[in-house]
């Protein structure tokens, strides 16, 4: 149940920064999703973290490193892109003899069989499963010492819709218990019912930091719908506040304020309201105007695309 601290991550390739400057905690009980565009750095950074790449920077677990933790296995369990299967040992051999060396007893190798649903498989060599099984093989490593914390890159890859519905209640589930989950994926709506907290990069930089809801609601991309039969005199002083209303139908549609500043304007102007509706940002709307912006910063820069 550990507290990750990660602090000023950072790493070059050559003369590419991948990763710069990047500080985050992942709490115990919260599902942190980790977002940002293909390339952005989060494989590199989750690298970092585990200490498997060289970089700037400290990760601790507990106020540990990965490299001082007596098990690391009990401690952090991983999955990262690169899965190294045996060709032609089975699943479950294959779990036992990364369980052996870290004490793990052969009862654990079959829960966490059991867990991941590969039970009726697990003699199989895992050479000739589907990307999905390898992925719940990789899952079932990452859970075998039991550990407090989880780094998972991308595990709803390959995974179908009911194994991506399954992955979403055993990671909110080992988070339910006190654990501390960091979990990269592509599936923004997916993200969106997981994560309770976010870290969101581009070009390897920190875009946004913190939960979901309030990445979602700061997001301009929120709007206030309302119905007012005065609108001649509302929308003047929406203007003046900085708001951005278009017409629509009968309807009056406003971005940039919120719907009480539009009531609180309403009011001020003595202009009727007879309907007010507010519509949240999808969380992919949010990530892709702050990854946006992030490549408007490239453009700035003057960076290599
Ligand atoms: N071993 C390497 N040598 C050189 N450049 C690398 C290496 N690994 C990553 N990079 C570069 O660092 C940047 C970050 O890559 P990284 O794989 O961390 O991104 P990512 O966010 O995980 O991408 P994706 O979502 O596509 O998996 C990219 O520009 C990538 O080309």
């Amino acid at each position: 149940m550990a507290l990750i601290e990660a602090r000023s991550l950072g790493k070059s390739f050559g003369t590419h920064r991948a990763v710069e400057d990047l500080s985050f905690t992942v709490r115990p009980g919260s599902v942190t999703g980790f977002l940002g565009p293909n390339g952005s750095g989060k494989s590199t950074t989750m690298r970092l973290m585990l200490g498997l790449d060289r970089g700037e920077g400290v990760t601790t677990y507990d106020g540990l490193t990965f490299g001082e933790l007596d098990h690391p296995m009990r401690h952090v369990g991983t999955l990262l892109e690169a899965k190294p299967f045996h060709p032609t040992r089975s699943a479950r051999n294959h779990l036992r003899m990364l369980a052996a060396p870290n004490h793990i007893p052969d009862r654990r190798v079959d829960e966490v069989v059991e867990m991941v649903g590969l039970t009726g498989v697990a003699g199989g060599k895992p050479g000739k499963f589907s990307l999905g099984m390898g992925q719940r093989l990789g899952i079932a490593a990452a859970l075998l010492g039991d550990p407090g914390t989880l780094i998972l890159d991308e595990p709803s890859n390959g995974l179908d819709p009911q194994g991506i519905t399954w992955l979403r209640n055993l990671l909110r589930s080992l988070a339910a218990e006190g654990r501390s989950v960091f979990v990269s994926s592509h599936l923004l709506q997916e993200m969106g019912v997981l994560a309770d907290q976010l870290v969101v990069i581009g070009r390897g930089r920190m875009l946004a930091n913190g939960p979901v809801r309030d990445f979602v609601s700061h997001s301009s991309l929120g709007s206030v719908t309302l119905r007012t039969p005065d609108a001649a005199l509302l929308r003047p002083a929406l203007d003046a506040m900085g708001a951005t209303t278009t017409p629509d139908g009968d309807d009056l549609v406003v971005r940039g304020v919120t719907a009480e500043q539009v009531g609180d304007a309403a009011q001020a102007v003595g202009a009727r309201i007879h309907q007010l509706t507010t519509r949240q940002a999808t969380l992919e709307e949010a990530f892709l105007e702050a990854t946006g912006l992030s490549e408007e910063f490239r453009g700035t820069q003057g960076e290599p695309s």
